[in-house]
């Protein structure tokens, strides 16, 4: 209005040039202050809203919840309970400790000890996050199973996951989603499925045993032995056996591909392996530089697609040779494809009316490697090394396995359920070793966990390698090797047991499933809808190698073992190898090779 009146009092050309100067000084000083008002507001809102997620969130949550008498290390601003769990971590002995030792104190070191101090539910913070331990056998089993509806797979977990193996994969999906994919997938790990595998695995096994009677022949003295790296033969056995039982023997791959998948499949889980949450944060944070990791891992990563863009390439390939064939019209539509986890897959996504796509394939193939190798070689090799430990229970093993297979060269498929002694050992080494060592969930809406109240976003972690070994559970005698406990006599079995053959091969599982008392203590293979799609084949192709060496080798701890469970992260696998010496089992021909 002031400029209006003074422009109409004395207009004239400098006055002009004055109100426009003094007009866009104007226009500058409004500008300046809504730029500074802009970034005063984005800094508050950010402190706010910093301090209402980094500050008020947590530790609200740590009130709500020891008002509710679940304690936990004192409660810490920003950090959390970093310093405590550094600590303890630093207390492990890195350099390897007593064989005995129980493995749930180097591993999640810190679930172990804070659900001793302070509870069978306990709480603390890792970083911004509200974690609360289950250590208590019943409330872990509503988590998975009745009360799973208020649960989601862990964001964290989700990330680090998805990061290898893209989003949406059957081991992150949720809800529909989810749903199909495990509906696609579940017909390919059915037992009469998994009983055509079976001629597969003895033939990898077959390599391992003559790889380890070379070794043997090329000792100084052959009577006392070899040395041999379970940690590096055994994975390579075992990785062979799970592409080849899920992707087909129809894939197309050589060795060279398999050490490319190996070697890839090494170096990711290891990234994957550091479930930290700083180490999650900086995996996941600095996965956007080119560090010198980052680059060594896309280009493991790629090596890796290459090999199963051909698997897939050679599949569809033979596919649409079958389907175009006079075969293929007489025939079933599956048989195009094959009735493998790949052969699923395809199918679905050519045929059914799946949303699949060619990459989430790809991805599903990658989650497979991710989920199986690792996992199924600890048990095998833990396996081992417990035998190793216990020769009276190795001889007790072996006798089984030399009266059930017989001298016979090729074990048969149906004689496998007999080996009753191998699934007590089996039990026993998971409960001990168990390879997937926590399960953790995000809660997504307040509910009711037994007599705690559960907040929304809290995530929640079942500590299996803690719950294995409580002596409230199992016993005084709880951390020692004691397969007896998996007598079926001595196991609360409500009178069931499994009549199918390769079933009999979970026979104790199966009991336990429906068993009050071991169900819910043990739970190597998780629980509820999510439960691991591989555990038969798992435990099948372990059962079936272990008893194969056994009948061969007699194996005893490596003067150069050091006993280190735990890479790093949550999983078990030996820090500094498995060396383990071989011998001839004295009554077998040694000769092969
Ligand atoms: C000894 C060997 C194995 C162990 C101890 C093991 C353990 C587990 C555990 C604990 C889970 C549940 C994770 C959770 O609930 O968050 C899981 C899930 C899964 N496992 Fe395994 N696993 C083994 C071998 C295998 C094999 C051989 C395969 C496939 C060939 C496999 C495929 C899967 C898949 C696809 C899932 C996700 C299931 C879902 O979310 O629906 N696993 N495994």
């Amino acid at each position: 209005m002031a400029l209006l009146n003074e422009s109409s009092r004395s207009w004239g050309p400098h006055q002009a040039h004055d109100i426009l100067l003094r007009m866009s000084t104007r226009d500058v000083d409004d500008e300046w202050a809504f730029f500074v008002t802009a970034i005063c507001t984005v800094l508050v809102a950010s402190m706010v809203s910093m301090f209402y997620w980094v500050l008020w969130k947590p530790y609200s949550k740590r009130k709500f919840y020891e008002k509710q008498g679940i304690r936990g290390p004192v409660f810490r601003p920003f950090i959390g309970n970093l310093p405590e769990i550094q600590d303890l971590r630093r207390g492990v002995p890195q350099l390897g400790g007593q064989i005995s030792e129980s493995p749930a104190r180097r591993v999640g070191t810190e679930l172990f000890v804070f659900s001793e101090k302070y509870g069978k539910v306990s709480v603390f913070e890792q970083g911004s996050m509200t974690r609360i331990i289950l250590a208590d056998a019943k409330l872990a089993k509503d988590v998975l199973l009745s009360k799973a509806g208020y649960y989601k797979r862990s964001v964290f977990a989700t990330e680090v996951v998805s990061a290898i193996a893209g989003h949406g994969s059957i081991l992150t999906a949720e809800g529909g989603n989810w749903k199909q994919k495990n509906q696609i997938m579940s017909p390919a790990f059915r037992h009469t499925f998994l009983k055509g595998l079976f001629h597969q695995i003895v033939e990898r096994g077959d390599d391992l045993v003559t790889k380890w009677q070379k070794a043997i022949n090329n000792a100084a003295d052959t009577k006392q032995g070899a040395e041999v790296a379970a940690d590096l033969d055994v994975p390579e056995t075992l990785l062979d056996i799970i592409i080849r039982t899920t992707f087909g023997s129809t894939s197309g791959i050589e060795g060279g591909d398999i050490y490319a998948v190996h070697e890839a499949v090494n170096f990711m889980s290891g990234k994957k392996a550091n479930f930290s949450l700083a180490g999650c944060l900086s995996f996941l944070l600095s996965r956007f530089f080119p560090t010198a990791t980052n680059i060594k891992f896309c280009m493991k990563k790629r090596a890796m697609v290459n090999v199963l863009k051909n698997i897939v390439s050679a599949r569809m390939k033979l596919a649409n040779d079958v389907k175009a064939s006079s075969i293929a019209k007489s025939g079933s539509r599956q048989s195009a494809y094959g009735s493998d986890v790949l052969g699923m897959m395809l199918e679905a996504m050519n045929e059914g009316n799946s949303n699949m796509t060619a990459s989430q394939v790809l991805d599903e193939c990658t989650v497979f490697f991710l989920a199986t190798d690792s996992p199924t070689s600890q048990l095998l090799m833990w396996s081992l090394m417990l035998l190793a430990q216990n020769p009276d229970w190795q001889q007790r093993a072996r006798s089984e396995v030399q009266e059930v297979l017989g001298a016979e060269a090729t074990p048969q498929v149906d004689k496998l359920a007999n080996l009753k002694l191998i699934d007590m050992v089996l039990n026993e080494t998971l409960r001990l070793y168990p390879p997937v060592s926590a399960i953790t969930r995000d809660a997504s809406k307040v509910h009711q966990l037994g007599s705690v109240t559960i907040a929304p976003g809290t995530n929640v972690i079942i500590p299996m390698s803690v719950l294995h070994q409580s002596k409230e559970i199992w016993g005084d005698d709880a951390h020692l090797f004691k397969p007896d406990r998996w007598e079926v006599k001595n196991l609360h079995t409500n009178g069931k047991n499994s009549a199918d053959g390769l079933n009999d091969a979970t026979a104790a599982t199966a009991a336990a499933a429906d068993s009050v008392n071991s169900f819910n203590n043990f739970m190597p293979f998780g629980g509820g809808n999510r439960i691991c799609l591989g555990r038969n084949l798992a435990r099948m192709t372990v059962k079936l190698l272990l008893a194969m060496l056994l009948r061969r080798f007699s194996f005893s701890v490596s003067p150069s073992y050091r006993h280190a469970p735990g890479r790093g992260g949550n999983n078990l696998w030996p820090k500094f190898g498995m060396q383990l010496l071989i011998k001839n089992v004295e009554s077998e021909v040694t000769t092969t090779d």
